[in-house]
This record gives C-alpha cells, structure tokens and sequence, in this order.
C-alpha cells in the first residue's frame, strides 16, 4: 500500500493545463519530483497538500480519500509542507517559531531544542527568524515540518540557499527521515541532490507525467534530456 497516490490529476487555469492527468503514488523514501520550470511541479504540491482543488483526479493517503480536506485536516493526517517562498514568522526567534509548530499539533515545547539541532541550525536558536541567512530559514521551515510529525513531508526546492556542505548534510538527514518510517517528496533543482539521495524521481513536463524511475533510470532517459534541453 503506498503512502501517497495521486490518481489522475488534473488542474487547470482558464486555458493552461498546469496538471495533466497525472498518475504517481509514493512510499516510504525520498521522492523527487522534477521537471523544467512551468512543469507543473508546484501546482501539484497544491494539490496535494490541499491549497488547490484539482479540475478532476484524486488523492488519497494511506487509502482515505483526502481530495476534498483542508490543508489543516490533512496536516493533522500526518501531511506536512514547507514553501519555495519562505513562510517563516518573521518577527518571532527561531525557537518560537519551532514552538508555535508544536504547539499547533499539541506537542511540548520542550521538543523545540532537538529539532533545531537535528536540521542543524541550534545556533541561530534566540535570533529573529527574518534576520538569520537564507539557508537557515529553509532549514527553519523543515524544522517547523518536522514538528507536527509528519509521515508524507514535502519539501518544495529545500536546498536553494544551502552550500554544498549543508545540501550534503541535508541530504543525509532526508535518509534519516526515511529511516523513520516518512515518505519525503522533493522538488529540487539541485540534480546532484535528487541524484544522491532518491529512490524514486517522478518527471514531470508540460502538466503530465513524463516518466518515474530511479536515478540511473532517469539520467539514461532520452526524453528527460529532450525536456530539459528544449
Ligand atoms: N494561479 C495560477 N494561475 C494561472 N496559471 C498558473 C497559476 N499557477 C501556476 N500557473 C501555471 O501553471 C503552470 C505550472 O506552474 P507551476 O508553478 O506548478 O510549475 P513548476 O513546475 O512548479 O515551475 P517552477 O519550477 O518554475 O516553480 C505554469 O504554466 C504556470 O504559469
């Protein structure tokens, strides 16, 4: 039974088809799910987490229709999001922020220090959260995810703003993750990240599915190079 099924998606905005029919499930693992800009990727995180409705298809996680809940209903279904966009509280401390994601799912607060040391950004702990580098803030939303437990945690475009040590560090804390039973779905533009560490990657192309494999299975693929290449 996989974590995760998307069953023929569709999302469209007035003439553009931003979700074709897409069909995919995910399991416990990392998931990449990739595609030149426009693909499509995004708006299927929407969908997903319950921010957009799709034009038809569904949705279902551990088999429970979920196509019709809300973001928060799934949140406390085990879904958790961070954003391409930064969606910290700004003006809050790190560590507030971490408490406030706790404290939404019902969880101590105590929990906060242990999830800032595990994405490693404990140092940053006391400063306002819109002062610390961009890095640090991505690494903060994973944290706040991380917070309400989840087992489908997806993570749009985690790695903008890290360096190479920390896209390294970040990658080994994704096996972690998996480790502990959650499935992880990545939107990445960082090849050698979703090269790396996925078991499985997912292409996307114009709004439909263009093909899912591993990675050797994807970087062989003639028709990802097409896609990218243009
Ligand atoms: N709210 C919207 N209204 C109209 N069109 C939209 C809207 N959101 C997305 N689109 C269109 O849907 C298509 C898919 O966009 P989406 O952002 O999902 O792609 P993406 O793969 O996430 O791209 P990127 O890698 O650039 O973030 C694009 O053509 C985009 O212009």
């Amino acid at each position: 039974m996989s974590t995760l099924q998307v069953q023929g998606v569709t999302v469209r905005f007035g003439e553009v088809t931003a979700v074709n029919d897409v069909t995919l499930s995910v399991d416990v693992g990392v998931t990449g799910l990739i595609g030149p800009n426009g693909a499509g990727k995004t708006t299927l995180f929407d969908v997903i987490s319950g921010l957009r409705r799709p034009s038809s298809g569904r949705v279902l996680l551990d088999s429970t229709d979920i196509t019709s809940r809300s973001p928060h209903q799934r949140s406390r279904l085990g879904v958790a999001r961070t954003f391409q966009r930064l969606e910290v509280f700004g003006s809050l401390t790190v560590w507030e922020n971490v408490v406030v994601a706790l404290e939404s799912r019902r969880r101590p607060s105590r929990l906060a220090g242990g999830l800032l040391e595990r994405v490693g950004i404990a140092e940053f702990s006391s400063n306002q959260a819109d002062t610390v580098p961009t890095g640090a803030a991505r690494l903060l939303e994973l944290a706040r995810a991380l917070a309400t437990d989840p087992s489908l945690l997806l993570l749009d475009e985690p790695s903008s703003g890290l360096d190479r040590a920390e896209t390294d560090a970040f990658g080994a804390l994704l096996r972690e993750l998996v480790g502990e039973g959650r499935a992880v779905v990545l939107v990445e533009h960082d090849m050698d990240l979703v090269m790396n560490y996925c078991d499985v990657v997912h292409v996307l192309n114009l709004g439909r599915l263009l093909t899912s494999g591993s990675p050797e299975e994807i970087r062989s693929h003639e028709g990802v190079r097409e896609a990218y290449l243009g």
